[in-house]
């Protein structure tokens, strides 16, 4: 058995925690699979690499619009997969070689480990860790649905046609025909990526609109506007998967129990995913865990057990958020390393304005409030929403489908929801999102400042200006 003042379970956040306020301290950082976690090697940043390579695709496609007549010659698949592996494979070896080799007081576990007891750990390897205090930032994994044929240890396998995130991007080949399954952010952003590099693209979803989560308006506009591009198929339960040498079979049922088969080269999974605690085997240190397998934690991301916070494990990120993103992950993993530097003056996460946006075509970027929860609060609120097209930058972009929708609180004038579909959405949000963190109400936003003329932005003061509110 080995003792140590931390652990640290997890290296994707949980990698930031350790530095050198650390250096007193004995640490071992324990990590089964890649080092940087899935931000770095199968999520948010290989995505957008191969995102701005499908908008370059689908921008020299869509140029005639301006009088500029240009056309895609070809897209080198190898290439643009090394260009985003080359960069990010180098980081994960360096990270994993400065934190094992270059830091005396650290200790790496490249290995999976499970809670064997209420403060002790047994790695694959039968190592027995036990520590003072434990960091558990173990994250999430794809979920693979149960459907008749599809076999769990052949997605992603070599040669396989069936591929979930972690593997869809390593591809050898281009895919001609692509089949996704599911109508979330995965889904949206790959069937982007792939169909704009020139993949077929069909996607199959159990519900309606796609991003169903989302402001219904954007949810349906979205929904709208990807049929444009991808045969969309919606209220559809997939019941049987098929794989053969020259591809995949899919067959799903709709409402009316009618059954449709569909075929392509290649099958993505993208039906969420599921926190990590429970391969951990959470349970056996006594902590307690929601029904949809998230670790319970406190507001100082404190870990609960029976109901009581333990001042000697936190947990972060995926594996205990309410939101499966990096930016709250990263977050999460500040306050926890103030708390392991400060326990005795707590911080609290800020979870009041947490935005997010889908990398997809067109872009989609929200914060707050959708107006179905708004209204299922019972909140007293006004709307307003404003079209791309009804703006200078809106008429550069020939944009006809991109709009703002901006929701407040009657009384109050503080903006409560913002979401946006167009171009640039993920970048336009963030004035919003100030507004809202810092209290700063809608009509002051509107009028306190000078929008410049004609940037893009104008479309968010004038959803602004029309907001119905007193004074
Ligand atoms: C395709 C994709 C695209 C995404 N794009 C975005 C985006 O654009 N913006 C955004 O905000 N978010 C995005 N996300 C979500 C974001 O990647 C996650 O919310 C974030 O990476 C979670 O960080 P984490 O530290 O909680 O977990 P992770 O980064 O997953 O780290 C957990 C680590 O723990 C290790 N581990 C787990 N269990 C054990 C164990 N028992 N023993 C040892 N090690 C263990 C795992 O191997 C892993 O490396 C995306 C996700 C995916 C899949
Ligand atoms: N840009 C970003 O911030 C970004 C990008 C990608 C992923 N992520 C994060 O990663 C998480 C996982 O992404 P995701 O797209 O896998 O999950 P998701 O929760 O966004 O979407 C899952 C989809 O799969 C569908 N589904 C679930 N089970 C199904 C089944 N058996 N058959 C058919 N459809 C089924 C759901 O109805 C839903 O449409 C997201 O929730 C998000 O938090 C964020």
């Amino acid at each position: 058995m080995t003792h140590y003042d931390l652990i640290v379970i997890g290296t994707g956040s949980g990698n930031s925690i350790v530095d050198d306020r650390f250096d007193d301290l004995s640490v071992a950082i324990i990590e089964q699979g890649l080092f940087g976690g899935t931000c770095l090697n199968t999520g948010c940043i290989p995505t957008k690499m191969f995102v701005y390579a499908a908008e370059v695709a689908r921008t020299a496609r869509d140029s005639s619009r301006y009088g500029v007549d240009a056309h895609v010659d070809g897209v080198r698949w190898p290439d643009i997969r090394e260009r985003v592996f080359g960069r990010i494979d180098p980081i994960e070896s360096d990270g994993r070689s400065y934190r094992s080799e270059r830091l005396p007081n650290v200790t790496v576990y490249p290995e999976h480990a499970e809670f064997t007891g209420r403060r002790e750990l047994t790695t694959a390897g039968g190592r027995v860790l036990t520590a003072d205090r434990f960091v558990i930032a173990a994250g999430s994994r794809v979920i693979v649905p149960d459907i008749d044929g599809l076999d769990a240890a052949a997605v992603g396998a070599p040669g396989s046609r069936i591929h979930s995130s972690d593997t869809v991007m390593r591809l050898a080949e281009l895919p001609g025909s692509m089949i996704v399954l599911g109508g979330g952010y995965i889904a949206a952003e790959m069937a982007h990526v792939f169909s704009a590099l020139g993949t077929s693209m069909t996607v199959v979803a159990r519900s309606a609109p796609l991003l169903r989560h989302q402001d219904a308006a954007i949810a349906e506009r979205f929904t709208e506007c990807a049929r444009e591009s991808w045969d969309v198929h919606l209220n559809a339960q997939v019941t049987a998967v098929r794989t053969g040498s020259d591809g995949v079979e899919v067959d799903y049922r709709s409402a009316d129990g009618a059954v449709t088969t569909l075929a392509a080269d290649t099958l993505l999974l993208a039906s969420g995913r599921r926190p990590s605690g429970d391969l951990l085997r959470a349970d056996n240190a006594g902590i307690d865990m929601h029904a949809d397998g998230r670790i319970a934690v406190d507001e100082f991301q404190r870990v609960l057990s029976g109901g009581t916070a333990q001042d000697d494990v936190f947990a972060l990120g995926d594996v205990c958020s309410p939101y499966q993103l990096k930016h709250v992950a990263n977050h999460e993993a500040r306050v926890v390393q103030a708390n392991l530097i400060d326990p005795d003056h707590l911080t609290a996460s800020d979870h009041r304005y947490v935005p997010s946006a889908v990398f997809t075509h067109p872009q989609i970027a929200s914060v707050g409030l959708t107006e179905q929860e708004a209204h299922d609060d019972g909140r007293s609120y006004v709307v307003a929403t404003h079209d791309y097209g009804a703006v200078a930058y809106g008429w550069a972009l020939e944009d006809t489908t991109g709009f703002v929708k901006l929701l407040a609180d009657r009384d109050s004038g503080q903006l409560i929801g913002a979401h946006i579909l167009g171009p640039e959405a993920s970048m336009i949000i963030q004035p919003l999102i100030q507004a809202m963190s810092f209290g700063l109400d809608a009509k002051a936003m509107a009028h306190g400042q000078y929008w410049i003329h004609p940037a893009l932005p104008e479309v968010i003061e004038n959803a602004l200006l029309k907001l119905d509110l007193p004074g």
